[in-house]
């Protein structure tokens, strides 16, 4: 366990099975190792969930499904809204827990502190508001009563990269919805989850709401603990971020039951630079669209494609950015951009990397990975990457530009789409005329214009083609955790 985690945080940080509002161990006392990026360094052994421990989350949150549903909006809302605030008032405490595991810098852990606590902040304001309908029938014969109820028990499997925010993504608008929930957070960083479940336990125990509302089930056996509940008539409800293969699998077991899905998928972000674009402002965003968590997002940019009159100017500029930068542990001063997750993932960034050169691209930065303890990769650029390539093909989740020129508005647009993923796009251009074109032709879930960041609470965030089904965030969000339900009167 680490020191640079507050003893009064380590102190009240929980590391076992949130079930029915008690925290306690699995079954038969199984823990797993949850290791620091930066150094490889275990930083805390938490509970490793059995299936009987998710069935008995389950059945939590089944049997409060009555309670919960029948409690006001307006109380499901101050809930949210109590945590929210909770949240932001610890916010460095959050953040430093959030660097920990995941290993990104303090400044990007702060901005995801109160990022994923606005998810809250936003459905506690939606919770009274979700959508119905009253109205005359066209032949005047009766009236119609559209409304929308719960869908019922949700499990939500989350990823690592942003272990607040895509946790709060979820809760919050299936809590606001009237659903209860069991979460499953990703084995390689559930602390700051279990965090969060933590304080909504609190909230709900000091409010007299029922416990079973947020069970938390960390696993090292994900398909083994999550299986038998995709398999039980009690769950209504998946709502999975994580990548396309795992969530293939899923939809597949979740179609036994006919569930509600969400879905929630990887990313091959093009990043356009068109021939009249402000070049400083492109470079800027670059540097968001790429090396946010150290290119670990599924919004995270994947492919620069560059007019050919500006390609190579980019791809100098982009290398002369990122060679300054100071790589190191994300909790250390002046670090801008910390470790890859795991030693699994610098291999696989460096096998593209390795692909790409192997098939003529040039490195302009990095190209390595640092000779250092810990899960470290330099930013790299690569120039003359060929479509094919596989690091223009799958997503990288590490800190590799691949430069590619175009030589026209159609290329561009037809390199963009050429990808069975839809979730993100940028694009710089100073003409309005393309830039409606590329918002009506890009086939992406979320466009950035002339910006390198789209993620908001408030915005529907989602994909098209194999990066997902459904929408997180902003109005659309609530909506997935809900069920229409039409009465002739
Ligand atoms: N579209 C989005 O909003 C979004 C957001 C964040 C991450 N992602 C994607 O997530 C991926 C990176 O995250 P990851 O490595 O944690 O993804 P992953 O698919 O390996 O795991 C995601 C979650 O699913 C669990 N899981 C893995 N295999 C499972 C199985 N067979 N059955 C049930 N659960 C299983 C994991 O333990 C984790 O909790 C990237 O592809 C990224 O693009 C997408
Ligand atoms: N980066 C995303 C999540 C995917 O990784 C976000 O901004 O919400």
């Amino acid at each position: 366990m680490v020191t640079a985690l507050s003893p009064a945080l380590v102190s009240h940080l929980p590391t076992g099975l949130l079930v029915d509002g008690h925290w306690g161990p699995a079954t038969g006392g199984r823990t797993f190792e949850v290791a620091d990026p930066a150094t490889g360094d275990v930083l805390f052994d938490v509970a490793d969930a059995a299936p009987e421990d998710a069935r008995r989350a389950l059945a939590a949150a089944h049997d409060a499904a009555p309670a919960w549903r029948a409690t006001p909006p307006r109380e499901r809302g101050e809930l949210l809204r109590a945590v929210y605030e909770r949240l932001v008032a610890r916010a460095d405490d959050v953040a430093a827990l959030i660097t920990a595991e995941s290993g990104k810098t303090r400044a990007e852990a702060r901005a995801e502190a109160l990022y994923g606590a606005d998810f809250l902040r936003w459905y506690a304001e939606e919770a009274v508001r979700l959508p119905g309908l009253a109205r005359t029938a066209p032949g005047g014969a009766n009236r119609q009563l559209v409304h929308r109820r719960p869908i019922g028990p949700a499990l939500l499997i989350t990823p690592w990269n942003f272990p607040l925010a895509m946790a709060t993504r979820k809760i919050g608008p299936a809590l606001a919805a009237g659903c209860c929930v069991v979460v499953k957070p990703a084995h390689l960083a559930p602390l700051t989850t279990m965090l969060v479940a933590e304080v909504l336990r609190s909230e709900l125990e000091e409010r007299g709401l029922p416990a079973g509302v947020v069970n938390v089930v960390p696993t090292s056996r994900s398909a083994a603990a999550t299986s038998p509940l995709l398999a039980d008539p009690r769950l209504r409800k998946l709502s999975f971020t994580g990548s396309t293969a795992v969530g293939r699998s899923l939809l597949e077991q979740a179609a036994a039951q006919v569930l509600g899905v969400s879905m929630e998928l990887g990313g091959n972000a093009p990043f356009i630079v068109m021939p009249d674009a402000d070049l400083d402002a492109a470079i800027e965003g670059a540097m968001v669209a790429k090396l946010r968590n150290a290119g670990q997002s599924c919004v995270a940019a994947n492919r620069f494609l560059v007019h050919d009159s500006l390609a190579r100017q980019f791809a100098r500029r982009l290398a002369e950015r990122f060679d300054a930068l100071r790589l190191g542990p994300g909790a250390d001063d002046g670090v801008d951009l910390g470790p890859l997750i795991d030693p699994a993932a610098v291999e696989k960034v460096d096998a593209l990397v390795a692909d790409a050169t192997a098939r003529g691209a040039q490195v302009l930065a990095g190209g390595e990975r640092l000779a250092r303890p810990g899960s470290f990769y330099r930013p790299t650029v690569l120039t003359g990457v060929g479509p094919d390539a596989r690091v223009a093909r799958e997503e990288v989740f590490g800190p590799v530009a691949p430069v590619i020129a175009f030589a026209d508005d159609d290329e561009a647009i037809a390199l963009a789409n050429d990808t069975e993923y839809g979730l993100a796009a940028y694009a710089y251009t100073t003409s309005l005329a393309r830039a409606a074109r590329l918002g009506d032709e890009l086939e992406a879930g979320m466009i950035g214009l002339n910006r390198g960041m789209v993620s908001d609470a408030s915005a529907p965030f989602g994909g098209l083609k194999q990066s997902g089904l459904g929408r997180e965030g902003g109005e659309a969000g609530v909506e997935e955790y809900l069920e229409t339900v039409y009465v002739a009167l």
